[in-house]
């Protein structure tokens, strides 16, 4: 078992965590042979998530497999979950972040103790991801995301954090709130060219972005469908009214929200600031293709 950590995830939490985590899983899995890889860099973390894949065996009568545990945010969960993808390998997540939007979105507790405790029973699922193929910012031309990917306003709240002097989140929902317009897009959907105007709209894997928003709130990663949620062209006031409501549980019912399902998904527009896993995305036009079954994850007793 390789455990690759990202210490400052959670603002240090990870840091903080590390030892409670490392005695209990030698304690829990005393016959695992267990490596901490403490991270210096993004770049290292995906080299290492790599790294731990490509050297680690398989299941084999009698004895699981070698399992990539990935401690930290979203961040870390997607170069783990880029790294097992379409390998035998189950990806595990401890979530130290700030977000954890993935492990929200699969059934991995969220509590650290709680992962740990997942890992040691090694109850796994084979879950979908979605395959976004494009012009992407790290200079590749296909990845995972195993969450949302982002397009509207939220992705623009979003990109105004990641890029601001002083990082806050709730001045940044303001700042792009006085600036919110509908945004024009052309999107593709199974084939079928939908051009429409919206100040949202999300292609989600799994259901959560933004640390808890449930954006596509009937998203399930094993029905082998992206969905597609939009807010259509409506005022500021009232995305202001719906906007705490996607923070709760279930569905939120409004004449302006358009919920559909799909295998692919063409997302093209103008303005659009393509976002996911918290990082830009790339340039559109993106493909957006379900995966069924492409990742083994390892998760709590439902
Ligand atoms: N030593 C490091 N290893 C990996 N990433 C690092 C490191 N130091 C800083 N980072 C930065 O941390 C970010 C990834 O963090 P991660 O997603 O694990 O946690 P988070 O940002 O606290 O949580 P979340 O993504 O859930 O909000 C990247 O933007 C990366 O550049």
């Amino acid at each position: 078992m390789t455990v690759v950590v990202n210490p400052r995830s959670g603002r240090g939490r990870a840091t903080r965590l590390l030892p409670r985590v490392q005695a209990a899983l030698q304690e829990g899995l005393p016959d695992s042979e267990l490596r901490i890889m403490r991270t210096r860099s993004f770049d290292d973390a995906r080299q290492l998530a790599l790294a731990a894949v490509a050297q680690a065996a398989p299941a084999e009568a009698g004895r699981r497999p070698d399992v990539l545990v990935m401690m930290g945010g979203d961040g870390m969960a997607s170069l783990g979950l880029n790294a097992c993808a379409g390998s035998h390998i189950p990806l595990a997540i401890i979530p130290t972040g700030t977000g954890d939007d993935f492990a929200r979105g699969v059934g991995i507790p969220r509590k650290p103790a709680e992962a740990v405790q997942a890992i040691i029973a090694g109850h796994t699922k084979m879950i979908d991801l979605a395959l976004v193929t494009g012009d992407l910012t790290d200079g590749h031309k296909q990845r995972y995301v195993g969450s949302v990917v982002s397009t509207g306003y939220d992705a623009k709240v979003n990109y105004r954090v990641n890029h601001a002097k002083v990082r806050s989140y709730a001045w940044s929902l303001l700042a792009e709130m006085a600036q919110l317009r509908p945004l024009n897009y052309r999107l593709t959907i199974d084939g079928r060219p939908l051009h429409t105007r919206a100040v949202i709209a999300a292609v989600g894997n799994a259901g959560y972005v933004g640390g808890g928003i449930h954006l596509c709130p009937a998203a399930d990663v094993t029905d082998g469908l992206l969905d597609i949620m939009m807010i259509g062209p409506v005022s500021r006031w009232t995305l202001i009214r719906l906007f705490p409501l996607l923070f709760r549980p279930g569905f939120v019912k409004h004449p302006a929200i358009t919920q559909l399902q799909a295998h692919e998904v063409i997302v093209d527009g103008d303005g659009l600031v393509p976002m996911a896993d918290g990082e830009e995305l790339g340039a559109t036009p993106l493909r957006i293709s379900c995966v069924p079954s492409a990742l083994t994850i390892v998760v709590g007793n439902d």
